[in-house]
């Protein structure tokens, strides 16, 4: 179920400006990456890469080759709604379809596919809201609106519909910023979770968070302001942290630059 990511030269602009530059890297099924780096250095850009979002935007191309299990995902013959559905993705602000339930919220996905059967729906509702880690919390008021539940939960809310549709690979950009404390450690355990299932790989600012949750990182940097995002260095998360190969890794993760 979960897929490997094989990001060969991908490089993206926003018009004539190349926020990233030639980004390589291999991310293995049921693992957690990690993606960090200083503010503009283009994380969100690759991520958005990943299932051709990035492309959304008047303007926006990709150059390169983005795998999914050795398939190119920009091919011309590709099914870029299939693409996005396989590749689910979670945003920095929660963002629950404000006036649906939430039941409705979970399904709104399978109901874009066509599934209309009340019974595969309430167990795919289930399914998602069990694996999102809510389900207990809101089993009683499924049909209440989703905006009315805490920050924390509407990001599980938002990490429930995505995994509805069971997608392969789960890309979050700073799912945890807009969260405290707790919930940031509910979404971290979650994360830990579904790396048993999904290919995940998560845009963080939290240099402890991506510690905590990711098997391997890649660290982005920009050489100044104009110059587009390169990956400075991609490894295993306990070597980025404890041992890092380039010295502006170090740099970056002992506060002295960024
Ligand atoms: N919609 C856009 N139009 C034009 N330029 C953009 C757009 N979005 C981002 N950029 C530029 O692309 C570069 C990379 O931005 P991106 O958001 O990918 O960086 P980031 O590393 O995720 O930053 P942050 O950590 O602040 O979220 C930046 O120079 C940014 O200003």
């Amino acid at each position: 179920m979960a897929k490997r990511i094989e990001a060969v030269n991908v490089s993206a602009y926003y018009g004539a400006f190349r926020a990233i530059d030639n980004i390589s890297m291999t991310i293995e099924p049921k693992s957690v990456t990690a993606l960090i780096g200083p503010s503009g250095c283009g994380k969100s850009t690759f991520l958005r890469s990943i299932n051709r979002m990035h492309e959304v935007l008047p303007g926006a191309k990709v150059e390169g080759q983005l795998l999914i299990d050795g398939q190119n995902i920009y091919d011309r013959d590709i099914d870029v709604t299939a693409v996005r559905r396989t590749i689910g993705m979670v945003f920095q602000r929660p963002n629950p379809f404000p006036t649906m339930s939430i039941y409705d919220n979970v399904v709104a996905g399978l109901r874009l596919n066509g599934v209309r059967k009340k019974s595969l729906l309430d167990a795919a509702c289930e399914k998602a809201l069990r694996g999102a880690n809510l389900w207990n919390e809101v089993k009683d008021r499924l049909n209440r609106p989703g905006a009315g539940l805490s920050g924390g939960q509407q990001q599980r809310l938002c990490i429930a519909r995505a995994i509805a549709v069971e997608p392969q690979v789960v890309l979050m950009d700073e799912p945890c910023s807009a969260l405290d404390p707790i919930s940031t450690l509910a979404i971290e355990d979650l994360i830990a979770e579904l790396k048993n299932e999904y290919t995940i790989v998560i845009v963080t600012h939290n240099m402890q968070q991506a510690a905590r949750v990711s098997d391997r990182t890649g660290f982005f940097s920009i050489d100044k302001t104009g110059e587009p995002g390169r990956l400075i260095e991609y490894d295993d998360t306990a070597k980025i942290f404890t041992n890092p190969s380039v010295k502006r890794t170090e740099d970056y993760i002992t506060g002295r630059f960024g």
